[in-house]
């Protein structure tokens, strides 16, 4: 699977131990990591599988000493934890070293699906604050969106525009993540079939995508603005290479990072601006493939360009007290209507959804449902969302019972109970259901449904 070119291109990067690393690829070692989340997860009464290790440079990361099937983990579809390759999980070691997280952050993940770093950045950041996690591709786009609804931060805007709609935009965030496409080396050893499709002229012209990504995101970033660059390829013209090219082309400081030398993580330099990278090997610690490099941006004077005009409507004060009680007392919020959809945000998100311009919005803040004269008809967004009430109604179900709902199926029921439930599995909640007496409606969206019956 490896190639005498791949090899040949790799033996001059930093830290790169051809024998070693030929070893763990042909010996088909596989590892398994998963990552909690912590406005959720209070214990492990709803996993059917042990948590192993931590992973060292992540604070909800577990190591798996089987691979179980996931699919029938309820916990999954609940967004009870995040099924993440354990070096993408790095993430937030960079994040905690270089942001300030004890004021609310504008943070843009701008290369996004299906989620796994938009996730990590959600578990970190503080209240008040907004994720813009933005994917180019439109149905990449939906895979996101359904992870982040699942995850239940009500922080949470999703756009699917390409990067140019974000020039234009002026400084307007603290944070900016690009997890960008590339040659993808960094995970041949789990899916060897991949290794068929790589090429030098691939990584040419990834390393010509990853600059113009990166010049796009660049200019929607605050002076003083932290970026994070990271991509799962060995090659050093998308690595240390596109670290020079942003110390080349902009005022740009590269940050160090603070590692443990134990964690086996190779520290690099680029050649020409000593820019600090961090390379991430399989034959030297339990994680695949990855390259990561932080930086501060020094340069960019300006205002951002005035917000725009908001497409939405506030709801009358008569309608938000019967809103309210579907949401967490103390979560300060406002209710507006956008397309007949109810929708609950903070104004630091409204503000920021004002300055988008025009970048496609998906979805913003806890899409509650929509109103049927005076009564709400739930979203599962709602049912998901860490700001929803804990005192609902709920039913809880058994492992059994839990797969019926998530495909689908009917809940045999035979109380007399009438009204919205929760359905929720060792503690926490899947969706809604809808009591009607002596049979129920299942409200868990199709699209999400499990097709797999055994
Ligand atoms: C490495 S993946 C991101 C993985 C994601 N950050 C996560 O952790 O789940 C790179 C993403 O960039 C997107 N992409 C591809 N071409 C792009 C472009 N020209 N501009 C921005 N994003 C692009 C891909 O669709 C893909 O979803």
């Amino acid at each position: 699977m490896l190639t005498a070119t791949m090899l040949e291109d790799w033996r001059h990067a930093p830290g790169f131990d051809e024998a070693a690393f030929s070893e763990v690829h042909e010996s088909g070692a596989q590892v398994v990591s998963i990552r909690m989340n912590p406005a959720k997860w209070k214990d492990s009464s709803g996993l059917s599988f042990p948590l192993g290790e931590k992973v060292p440079w992540n604070s909800y990361g577990f190591y798996l000493e089987q691979r179980p099937f996931f699919t029938f983990e309820p916990w999954l579809h609940a967004g009870v934890f995040y099924v993440q390759e354990a070096s993408s999980m790095f993430l937030e070691t960079a994040i905690r070293q270089t942001v300030d997280l004890s004021v609310p952050v504008m943070a843009l993940d701008g290369c996004a699906a299906p989620g796994g770093k938009s996730t990590l950045i959600q578990s970190l950041l503080p209240p008040k604050s907004v994720l813009v996690s933005n994917e180019v591709i439109r149905n990449r786009a939906t895979i996101l969106e359904e992870n982040l609804i699942k995850w239940g931060s009500p922080n949470s805007i999703v756009t699917s525009s390409d990067p140019r709609e974000f020039a234009p935009l002026g400084p307007v965030f603290d944070l900016l993540v690009v997890d960008a496409p590339c040659s993808g080396s960094g995970l041949f050893r789990r899916d060897p079939d991949a290794a068929e499709g790589w090429s030098r002229d691939l990584v040419k012209l990834c390393s010509q995508r990853q600059q113009r990504i990166l010049a796009d995101y660049w200019q929607a970033l605050k002076p003083g603005g932290i970026l994070i660059y990271s991509t799962c390829s060995y090659s050093v013209e998308e690595d240390e290479a596109i670290a020079d090219w942003i110390m080349e082309s902009w005022d740009a400081v590269s940050l160090p990072l603070d590692i443990p030398e134990h964690w086996n993580i190779v520290t690099s330099q680029s050649s020409r601006f000593h820019a600090w990278g961090y390379r991430f090997y399989p034959d030297r610690l339990m994680g695949e493939g990855l390259f990561l490099a932080a930086f501060r941006k020094e340069d960019g004077e300006g205002k951002p360009p005035r917000p725009g005009k908001p497409k939405w409507e506030p709801i009358p004060a008569r309608k938000q007290q019967g809103l309210k009680r579907w949401i967490a007392d103390d979560w300060q919020t406002n209710f507006v209507t956008l397309n007949q959809s109810v929708i609950a945000w903070h104004s630091e998100l409204e503000e920021m959804l004002m300055r988008l311009g025009n970048v496609y919005v998906r979805q913003a803040g806890l899409l509650m449902g929509k109103l049927a004269g005076e009564e709400l008809i739930p979203e599962t967004a709602l049912a998901l969302n860490q700001q929803r009430a804990t005192s609902l109604p709920q039913l809880s179900f058994d492992w059994e019972q839990a797969l019926r709902y998530l495909r689908k199926e009917e809940i045999p029921w035979s109380g007399s109970e009438k009204g919205w439930y929760l359905a929720t599995f060792a503690g926490q909640s899947l969706g809604w259901l809808k009591l009607l007496g002596n049979r129920t409606n299942n409200y868990y969206p199709k699209e999400w449904r499990i097709l797999k019956s055994s």
